[in-house]
């Protein structure tokens, strides 16, 4: 499965390193318009397709030599499954930059756009990225992870700058994963600081919560060390301190003693992490798994317990080493 680009130009990371590409972007929410910048930035020929737009989808990748999906969560079965009818290229690249799981398959994004579109490389790109930083030109890195590693260094020699940093993975189920599960401790940390819960609950908060996403990220198949890196630790440390993270501001929403309708609707755009929380919890349940922490974001999202319970519930849990089965 040989794409036409190369994938080892010179290492020249100005942003005439590669000839320009035509970039089809699925999505024009925060991440679709911020990953358009970036790409525009690199000279390519970049087309921008949304559902409210009332442009063709058909007419916009069918000469594209790499499509970039951007849609959040709701948005992915439908789009793959209508790409799956639509001629593209031959294999070109198919990237999935979407950090949710859905609802009805319980299946990542990737595991998706795999299922409708076989016979393209899918690439996960993940890490930290608040997209206000990226739209404001501050530097940031990221992660593009394949099976088919050509495929991912084509995609990072299209997509890398002097702003933008991307690094390659063979692991596309963790890195997707990482930039996935953290959502839902995003959620808990903007709970830990809306409580003003102090730096050493904090930092407690996120070291478990690693520990809780390398143990259900390892057994659901991804890589433990991917999760030590940028789209793992990396975009915890990101979205879990920051209050330009959405699903952050749901915690902190919820801390304030806001209910959960209010602080969506205050928000006005997306926190996957409000959904990926239940999708987990389903699958810890099927994978007969304990979740600590993603279980009280489980209870306190579905209105069963306020933030101090959750807390009290997370102090309180039976006393244990600080590692049970070795997490790496
Ligand atoms: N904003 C950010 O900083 C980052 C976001 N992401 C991820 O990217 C995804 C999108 O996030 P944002 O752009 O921030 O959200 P957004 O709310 O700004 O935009 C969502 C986009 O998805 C589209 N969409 C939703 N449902 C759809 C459907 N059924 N059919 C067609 N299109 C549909 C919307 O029209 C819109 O273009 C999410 O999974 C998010 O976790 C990843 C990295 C950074
Ligand atoms: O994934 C993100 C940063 O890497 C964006 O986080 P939010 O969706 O919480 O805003």
């Amino acid at each position: 499965m040989q794409s036409n680009l190369n994938p080892n130009p010179q290492n020249n990371l100005d942003s005439t390193a590669n000839s320009p590409q035509k970039i089809a972007i699925l999505g024009s929410g925060a991440w679709g318009s911020a990953l358009a910048g970036l790409a525009r930035y690199n000279g390519h020929q970049v087309q921008v397709w949304s559902r409210s737009n009332h442009s063709s989808l058909e007419e916009i990748i069918a000469d594209a030599d790499l499509v970039l999906s951007a849609v959040s969560m709701p948005g992915v079965c439908p789009i793959a499954t209508q790409i799956k009818e639509t001629k593209l290229k031959d294999n070109i690249p198919i990237v999935t930059a979407t950090k949710g799981l859905d609802t009805e398959t319980t299946y990542t994004p990737s595991k998706i756009w795999s299922n409708c579109c076989s016979d393209h490389p899918i690439v996960v790109l993940s890490g930290p990225n608040l997209s206000k930083e990226i739209e404001q030109g501050l530097p940031a890195t990221t992660v593009v992870a394949c099976q088919d590693m050509n495929a991912a260094k084509i995609v990072q020699q299209l997509l890398s700058s002097k702003r933008f940093r991307v690094y390659t993975s063979p692991d596309p189920l963790g890195t997707e994963l990482g930039g996935t599960l953290k959502n839902v401790i995003a959620i808990a940390a903007g709970v830990c600081d809306g409580l003003h819960l102090g730096t050493n609950a904090k930092s407690g908060l996120l070291t478990r919560a690693l520990t809780e996403i390398i143990k259900i990220g390892t057994h659901l198949g991804g890589q433990a060390e991917t999760f030590f890196g940028l789209s793992g630790l990396g975009d915890m440390l990101a979205t879990c301190n920051s209050p330009l993270s959405r699903n952050y501001r749901v915690g902190y929403g919820l801390a304030q003693g806001k209910n959960l309708q209010q602080v969506l609707s205050e928000l006005g755009s997306t926190a996957e992490g409000v959904n990926t929380t239940n999708v987990l919890i389903e699958i810890a349940r099927r994978e007969q798994m304990t979740v600590p922490i993603s279980w009280q974001v489980y209870q306190l999202l579905n209105n069963k317990i306020t933030p101090q319970e959750a807390v009290e519930a997370l102090m309180e849990r039976d006393l244990k080493p600080e590692f049970l089965e070795g997490i790496i």
